[in-house]
């Protein structure tokens, strides 16, 4: 059973769907609710949005990541964003537009253009934002192009998007277990705390970068706890079983001793930056020799 953020018609539920073989899914209305059931092991994984191209970072993944017993992520799927305006049957000007944050403020200045007198409201997920139309809680949503198959609303405005291409990023999660196998195009994700002190963050990123390591998203969220205090979530090109990759989240562990591993999975699209990992492993292969005296 594969936990996704729902309701059904959620974008979350469709990158579900391309995890699942069996089609086993069960929604969640928020994202702590969809992650707590797999750290229960009521799920078996979940799915859930982490990263939008054109909003950045979903903040209540990042939060639940790090709140509650340790889940790593074993894969990641991108899906193409664009949206549908859906209303009851016979509304034309809606007064209220409801949505997830993120859809709302991807959609901002085409409801300046087209709908400049509704008023937007923030719901849990954009189907969420569909079910509260269908019960009269607001007039319009702006959903998932596949909510409409779920809920019997009307298609107002079909293909919605203030930026054309956008793309959102999302994780397949588990309790902790066997890694997936290395590909050659992995990203791995990591989340620390820095300490409060002078070039705290640059002694990390050097960790990185002395081991040619490409750095391919840094965010910061508050650890909640004191003002000025940060944890920073890294992706980085590579697998924790490649030596160079192992030995940078080591070094990131001895700096900052609450490094959580969220994962090493195959990317969704290849690219990046590949490093080739021959020159590490031969002089980790010569190190070896030299201490067991069998070269110099
Ligand atoms: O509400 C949904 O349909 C979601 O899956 C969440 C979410 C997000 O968190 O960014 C996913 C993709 C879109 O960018 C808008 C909303």
């Amino acid at each position: 059973m594969l936990a996704y953020f729902g309701p059904q018609g959620t974008f979350t539920e469709q990158a579900a769907r391309a995890f699942s073989a069996t089609g086993d899914l069960a929604p969640y209305d928020t994202v702590p609710a969809t992650l707590a059931a797999t750290r229960r092991g009521e799920t078996d994984a979940s799915c859930v949005p982490v990263e939008n191209s054109v909003e950045g970072a979903v903040p209540a993944t990042m939060d639940a990541l790090t709140e509650g017993a340790p889940l790593v992520a074993v894969a990641e799927t991108v899906l193409a964003v664009r949206f549908s305006v859906l209303v009851r049957p016979g509304v034309t000007d809606p007064k209220t537009v409801a949505s997830h944050p993120h859809a709302l403020a991807q959609v901002r200045h085409w409801l300046a253009a087209n709908l400049p007198s509704a008023t937007a409201v923030a719901t849990t997920s954009t189907a969420a934002a569909a079910r509260s139309v269908l019960a009269g809680e607001f007039d319009a949503a702006v959903s998932a192009p596949v909510a409409v198959r779920h809920y019997p609303l009307e298609v107002l405005a079909d293909d919605v998007a203030d930026v054309r291409d956008a793309k959102t990023r999302f994780l397949l999660l588990r309790r902790p277990g066997p890694l997936p196998e290395p590909t050659g195009h992995d990203r791995t994700s990591v989340v620390v705390t820095a300490t409060d002190k002078v070039g705290a963050l640059s002694e990390l990123l050097a960790e990185l970068a002395l081991r040619r390591i490409n750095l391919t998203r840094i965010e910061s969220r508050p650890t909640k706890g004191r003002l000025g205090e940060y944890r920073f979530y890294i992706d980085l090109d590579g697998h924790v079983a490649e030596p160079r990759v192992g030995d940078a989240l080591a070094a990131l562990r001895r700096h900052c001793p609450d490094t959580r591993f969220l994962g090493s999975y195959p990317k969704a699209a290849a690219g990046g930056a590949r490093v080739d990992d021959e020159e590490f492993v031969a002089a980790a292969e010569w190190l070896a020799s030299v201490r067991e005296g069998r070269g110099a």
